[in-house]
């Protein structure tokens, strides 16, 4: 697809019939009204995503979007820029957060390289390799228009796939080093701020660190400012790989009709990205966690959006969005099984 084909791509309508009448049953389960809170008003929207009195989150898909960022010579990072190719032979041999998360949760698991500098060979690693890393984005555009649109596609096909794999929740995680910066300098972007404004700890930089990725990020907003309008364009200039996969991938879900979990700071920036192309996905995205990230609560805020959890998790890969599913479950269990007054007996 180009990139203009994006802006096209329609987004499914929530069914407002089983919405309807998962409130209906809500209403006559054996508890005061509205005494499970927000439980209660998860399983009411899964039930309008999924078109089904009572929603199910067993069939969970979790596609790691994993890529090398230019900018991480600009020393952005508390980590080497290896770690990337290092934590994707971790994930797929298990031993990241990640991993066991998806296992936990008994989730078709996929882990998507995109472009690593030291390259990956494991025979469960998908490899789209795109190029080695994208640009120095406080040199030139990170993405030419051709990655952007590879990056957008290999998204919207991990999504495909795991809908024909059955899959009734999908969660997008990233790996990246670096991506934290990239990730704030397309927020002071779109939000027209400057990087003091946006730059948080990432991995774990000192205050020092934090002041030197807000000059990196104020350094490219001055190279590419009369270019920063079009969403796509902000995404191409100051982007990379896995952030434009996961806007892909969110657009696709939404397209498609399949709930979306969303991650962590950087997960919530792609998200705000597919918002700004298509306001009405943002009915497909559940917020699953906030992070400590300088900035993720005030995107939320901007995007007047709850998360379900608020864990102090600062991780990415998905895991926040994973551990909220266990949330989901519990809400779709006691929708499904609780009593109703009238089976149970019990005076309304
Ligand atoms: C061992 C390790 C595992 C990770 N898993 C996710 N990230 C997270 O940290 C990176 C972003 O932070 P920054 O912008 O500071 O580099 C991303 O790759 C992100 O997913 C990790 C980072 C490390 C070091
Ligand atoms: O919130 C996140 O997703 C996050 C924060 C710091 C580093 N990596 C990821």
């Amino acid at each position: 697809m180009k990139v203009n084909d994006w802006l096209d791509l329609s987004v499914q309508p929530i069914n407002l019939h089983y919405k309807e009448r998962a409130l209906k049953r809500q209403a006559q389960l054996t508890k005061p009204a509205g005494s499970l809170g927000r439980l209660e008003v998860m399983a009411v929207r899964l039930a309008g995503l999924q078109a089904v009195e009572c929603p199910s989150c067993e069939r969970v898909g979790i596609t790691i979007f994993a890529a090398d960022h230019g900018v991480a010579k600009q020393k952005v990072s508390a980590y080497p820029q290896e770690v990337t190719t290092q934590m994707i032979l971790n994930f797929a041999s298990g031993g990241a957060a990640i991993s066991v998360l998806a296992t936990q949760l008994g989730a078709d698991f996929e882990v998507i390289n995109l472009g690593t500098v030291t390259p990956v060979d494991h025979p469960d690693v998908v490899c789209n390799v795109i190029a080695s890393s994208s640009a120095d984005f406080t040199e030139t555009a990170a993405m030419t228009v051709s990655q952007l649109e590879s990056a957008l596609g290999i998204g919207a096909d991990a999504v495909i796939r795991a809908q024909n794999n059955g899959v009734e929740l999908f969660i997008a995680g990233e790996m990246g080093i670096a991506n934290t910066t990239a990730a704030s300098a397309l927020m002071a972007a779109f939000l027209n701020l400057k990087g003091a404004d946006v730059a948080g700890a990432g991995t774990g930089v000192s205050d020092q660190g934090i002041q030197h990725k807000a000059e990196v990020i104020d350094r490219a907003l001055i190279l590419h400012g009369p270019h920063l309008t079009a969403p796509l364009e902000v995404l191409r200039r100051l982007g990379g790989f896995e952030i434009a996969a996961m806007v892909g991938a969110y657009l696709m879900a939404a397209n498609r009709g399949i709930a979306i979990v969303v991650d962590g700071f950087i997960s919530t920036v792609a998200a705000y990205i597919a918002i700004q192309i298509n306001h009405q996905c943002k009915e497909w995205m559940i917020f699953g966690h906030c992070s400590p990230e300088a900035f993720h609560q005030y995107i939320l805020d901007q995007l007047e959006v709850e998360p379900l959890l608020n864990l102090g998790m600062r991780l990415g890969e998905g895991s926040g969005a994973a551990v909220a599913v266990n949330l989901l479950r519990t809400a779709c269990e006691l929708h499904r099984n609780m009593a109703t007054f009238a089976d149970a007996g019990v005076s309304q």
